[in-house]
């Protein structure tokens, strides 16, 4: 079971340094705990992953973090193909490909975002699924420190999470491509965490704007450990 917290472009080092302290108040026993903060709050610490960098040891990549700098605070957890960076950004699926493999090769472990836009959600399963495949192309669907995250689009930041049924479907498909733990995420909260962390190939979620109160965050871990 794991749960990770994906901070964007919210919180300081100052802050960060305070919540992680918080967090560890609690037991983390059964449960793979993750927090993803800006890159201005790495920090040395066994919970924290990078939101992303380049696929380079160092080299010139203006603005742009790589091997070397998450290096110095032994980070070993970076998201990759997360759909704002997909998509806010521009990252091409070759590109994302590119990082995975560069990432792999040095033995990190990798949380996969992917994701489909409303536009295709509405045309049904099947071409959800198909785009879904895409963006598993040039991704080696086995190694073995992955972690696929699937975050629909439409259900980001928008308060409303994919439906139970449309979970449970769509893991199921995803599940055949790889064996390795499946999150959601998309508007995971305290009031639906129980629902989603008890539907079959969910091995846990990846939660945004929920995660950066401390406390319902602490609660949320709670909920998923009770109720899988
Ligand atoms: O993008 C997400 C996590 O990576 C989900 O964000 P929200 O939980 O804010 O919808």
């Amino acid at each position: 079971m794991i749960v990770a917290a994906n901070f964007k472009t919210n919180k300081t080092r100052k802050e960060t340094v305070e919540y992680l302290k918080e967090l560890k108040t609690i037991d983390f026993e059964n449960v793979k705990v993750a927090v993803f903060p800006p890159q201005t709050a790495l920090t040395e610490d066994d919970l924290i992953g990078a939101q992303n960098a380049y696929p380079t040891v160092n080299g010139a990549y203006t603005g742009e973090i790589g091997l070397e700098q998450l290096n110095e605070f032994n980070i070993k957890r970076i998201l990759i193909g997360h759909s704002e960076r997909r998509h806010i950004l521009g990252e091409t699926q070759e590109f994302i490909a590119e990082k995975f493999n560069f990432f792999k090769e040095n033995g990190f472990e990798i949380f996969y975002c992917i994701g489909e836009p409303l536009e295709i959600r509405k045309k049904g399963i099947d071409a959800v699924i198909e785009y879904l495949k895409n963006q598993f192309r040039g991704i080696d669907l086995e190694y073995e420190k992955l972690i696929v995250a699937y975050e629909p689009v439409w259900a980001i930041g928008t308060g409303v999470s994919a439906s139970i049924d449309e979970i449970r479907a769509t893991h199921a498909e995803i599940r055949k491509f790889t064996s390795k733990p499946i999150l959601y995420g998309g508007s995971v909260k305290l009031n639906n965490i129980e629902d989603i962390i008890k539907i079959k190939n969910v091995d846990g979620v990846l939660v945004g704007s929920a995660s950066l109160d401390v406390n319902v965050f602490k609660q949320m871990i709670k909920k998923a450990k009770e109720n899988k």
